[in-house]
């Protein structure tokens, strides 16, 4: 039999990859682990965590709002770079524990970009090493549209790195990444102009929850602006200016565009190793993870249409589970639980009302719109979104969605109940927590 350097070989140390190496790793597997930049990937350095703490840092101008009518006076003062010198120690401390892992797992790290010299050869740095089962877990990066002036636009690793904020902002993109550091500067104190090509900011989303979400974004002070496309961005003496597709300018301090993400699975040489990839770029991946080279598999955002952090560590550590334990579980799909960390919160599980209605005959939607308590007495108006989509016949939940304060929180609990095939009786049978919004949820 062929004998290998490694058990298992590791590209990309992010989300996916560290679960996959660290869990071969403590089965006692001899696993190589290469990573490029930063242990930890986007979600750690530049994505999830420090979007994360930045959020935090904005939602306290609500509650210092808020706080007015409850009997507090505060007259609170930013300081932007305390946050960001924070956050950077944070993340540090972050990386330094992923170090800590992969050690105690005994697993080999490289720290240098990895291709593939052949199906079962690795070269990292001026190292060469074979593996008998590898694993790309590559991750994607912003996708900048080529347009001109497109490099005097910063993406969302520089927006995390801003040493100062801009007075006026432009963010182009109607996603995740767009409204979320929406959100962010604009409770910052940044004039926000969230601009958007569609009609209606969050595609794929329940359209009644994406409607409100916007109207909640438009009340806290960001200015929207769909239907419009930016075609060339220029630099003046004082701004920039967003040229749109009709000629007309958008100036700001700083333009930011958030349009979406690209697999990184270029300059691995896939081509040379028939590994496949789709029009898109992401590596063509099987139920089990496996791509057209049987002993090659990839996880995470750069084979995946879920790009989420828990979904990229699921995906390696069941894989690792199937490769060295024995087991035969599957990575399940269906009822994938996600929050937009925007303000307010949006969070959603399984289908919205238009996909329900595209699948079921009798689909009965039960909504409730409030003011939640916390800011009833104050001067901040935002409302709060519940809303369940349930299947009439069988009774089953089959989406809920929430946009409001705390919204990932109150998901995250009914994902569970969704996930054991929840239905509507069986919510109105529990009892509710008084006085809290997610109350509301079993009261509907
Ligand atoms: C701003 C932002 C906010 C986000 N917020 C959230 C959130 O709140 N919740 C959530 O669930 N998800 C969030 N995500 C998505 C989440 O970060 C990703 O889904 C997740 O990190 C994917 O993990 P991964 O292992 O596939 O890839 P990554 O974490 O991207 O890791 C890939 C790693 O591979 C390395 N690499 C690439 N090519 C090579 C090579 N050839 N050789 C060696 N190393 C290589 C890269 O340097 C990187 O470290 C966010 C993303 C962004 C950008
Ligand atoms: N809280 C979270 O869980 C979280 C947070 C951030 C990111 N993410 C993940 O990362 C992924 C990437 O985030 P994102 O916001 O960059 O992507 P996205 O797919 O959510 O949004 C991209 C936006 O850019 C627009 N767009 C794409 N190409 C364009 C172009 N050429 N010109 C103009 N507009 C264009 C799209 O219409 C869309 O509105 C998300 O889909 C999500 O899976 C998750």
């Amino acid at each position: 039999m062929k004998s290998f350097d490694y058990d298992l070989i590791v590209i990309g140390g992010g989300s996916g990859g560290v679960r996959a190496a660290r869990i071969a790793g403590g089965y006692g597997k001899k696993v190589a682990l290469c990573e490029a930049d930063q242990l930890g990937g986007t979600c750690v350095i530049r994505g999830c965590v420090p979007k994360k703490l930045m959020v935090y840092a904005a939602s306290y101008q609500k509650m210092f709002k808020a706080a007015k009518a409850f009997g507090w006076d505060i007259n609170a003062e930013f300081d932007f770079r305390t946050l960001q010198n924070n956050k950077d120690r944070e993340i540090k401390r972050l990386n330094t524990i992923y170090h800590g892992l992969i050690d105690n797992a005994g697993v080999d790290l490289f720290p240098h970009h990895a291709s593939f010299i052949d199906q079962h050869t690795i070269k990292a740095g001026d190292k060469t090493f074979s593996g008998e089962h590898i694993i790309i877990a590559t991750g994607g990066t912003p996708h900048m549209p080529d347009i001109p002036g497109i490099e005097y636009v910063i993406n969302s690793n520089q927006a995390l790195e801003l040493k100062a904020l801009p007075q006026s902002m432009v963010i182009y993109g109607g996603g995740y990444i767009a409204v979320e550091f929406a959100g962010i500067f604009n409770a910052l104190g940044v004039a926000v102009k969230l601009v958007y090509r569609g009609p209606q900011l969050l595609r794929g989303f329940d359209d009644q929850v994406a409607q409100f979400a916007q109207q909640s974004f438009v009340d806290s002070g960001i200015q929207v602006i769909t239907q419009t496309s930016i075609s060339a961005v220029e630099k003046t003496a004082r701004e920039y200016q967003c040229i749109t597709e009709n000629g007309d300018t958008i100036a700001a301090d700083c333009v930011f565009f958030a349009t979406g993400r690209k697999p990184n699975s270029q300059g691995l040489n896939l081509d040379k190793i028939d590994v496949k990839t789709q029009s898109d770029g992401r590596i063509q991946v099987d139920k089990k993870q496996a791509t057209t080279v049987g002993h090659i598999y990839a996880v995470g955002d750069v084979s995946n249409a879920d790009q989420l952090t828990p979904v990229a560590i699921k995906e390696g550590h069941l894989l690792v589970d199937r490769l060295f334990k024995g087991s035969h579980r599957l990575m399940e799909y269906d009822n994938i639980p996600s929050t937009v960390f925007s303000m307010p919160e949006i969070g959603r599980c399984g289908l919205t009302e238009a996909e329900a209605c595209e699948h079921y005959s009798q689909v009965k939607c039960y909504t409730s719109e409030f003011r939640a308590m916390k800011f009833a007495m104050s001067e901040v108006q935002e409302k709060t979104l519940m809303k369940i989509v349930v299947c009439e016949d069988s009774d089953r939940v089959l989406g809920i969605h929430v946009v409001g304060a705390d919204a990932g929180e109150i998901i995250q609990g009914f994902a569970v109940a969704m996930k054991q095939g929840l239905t509507r009786s069986q919510l109105q049978k529990t009892i509710g927590i008084h006085p809290t919004s997610a109350e509301e949820l079993v009261t509907l």
